[in-house]
């Protein structure tokens, strides 16, 4: 099954309007200069979304380039849901991933995998593309709890939002103890996890299973991404902090072979 690498960053609560526009000026300059063999995309706070899309439309940036949300609200429609940001109001700014249940929602927001699971649902019932962050801590791996928690990640999504919603967007195998540490989890404990996710989403569906991008993240580097990205299943990359800078994430995104 051939799949299309895929490389995303994730700004976190980082950015500002004068970095985004150098940002988008940048990166759009170093494809230009030569081109990249991925498909890539940026998740930034959803305050900054429109200072990305409107300059989207009219000029691709590199092949297919599509600005994300790093989060959406479980509640769809309209209502009295202070501070929430719906699906559909992420799409009418022009969003088109969505990075749902990263590690920070899970542990500093008390986000629970039905939670995320609702929230898979509510991001691709409004079009968005999910990209389904799971990952154990290093207490779970420890424990030689990894593959357990990862399953149980995936399973509640299925159930809930179906393979159609993964099927759409992509997910993202971040372990803890390497996001923002600077050093990656190893090849040897990357490859295995893979494996098992894509287990379980063959499993589901043995052709949208075996269709779906399957993703690493955590510490992701200029300097680590071909090793990582050339491993069977992995897909292509999330990556946090060295998105913040342009150069840096083309270097990622041109690592892809
Ligand atoms: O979503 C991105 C991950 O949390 C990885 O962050 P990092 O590349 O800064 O380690």
């Amino acid at each position: 099954m051939s799949r299309i690498p895929l490389v995303v960053g994730n700004w976190k609560m980082n950015g500002s309007l004068a970095s985004s526009d150098a940002w988008l000026r940048e990166f759009r300059e170093l494809c230009r200069k030569d081109a990249v063999r991925c498909e890539s995309g940026l998740c930034v706070p959803s305050a900054y979304l429109l200072a990305f899309t409107p300059k989207l439309d009219s000029e691709p940036v590199a092949g297919e380039f599509h600005v994300g949300a790093e989060d959406v609200s479980d509640r769809v429609g309209t209502g009295a849901f202070t501070g929430e940001v719906s699906g559909d109001m992420l799409r009418d700014l022009g969003a088109w991933w969505c990075i749902v249940g990263h590690s920070e929602r899970r542990t500093l927001y008390g986000e629970t995998d039905e939670r995320v699971a609702e929230k898979v649902k509510a991001a691709y019932d409004a079009g968005l593309h999910p990209i389904l962050c799971v990952g154990e801590t290093l207490e779970e791996r420890n424990a030689g709890r990894t593959r357990e928690v990862v399953l149980r990640q995936i399973a509640a999504v299925l159930s809930v939002a179906g393979i159609e919603a993964l099927e759409a967007g992509a997910v993202a195998y971040e372990p803890l103890w390497a996001i923002g540490t600077g050093v990656a989890a190893g090849t040897d404990q990357i490859e295995p996890v893979h494996a098992v996710i894509r287990g379980a989403l063959e499993e589901a569906d043995p052709v949208k299973g075996g269709a779906i991008r399957i993703l690493y993240g955590g510490s992701v580097k200029p300097q680590n991404a071909a090793e990582i990205i050339a491993l069977p299943d992995v897909d292509g990359a999330l990556v946090g902090g060295a998105s913040l800078d342009a150069g840096n994430f083309y270097r990622i995104c041109a690592a892809v072979r």
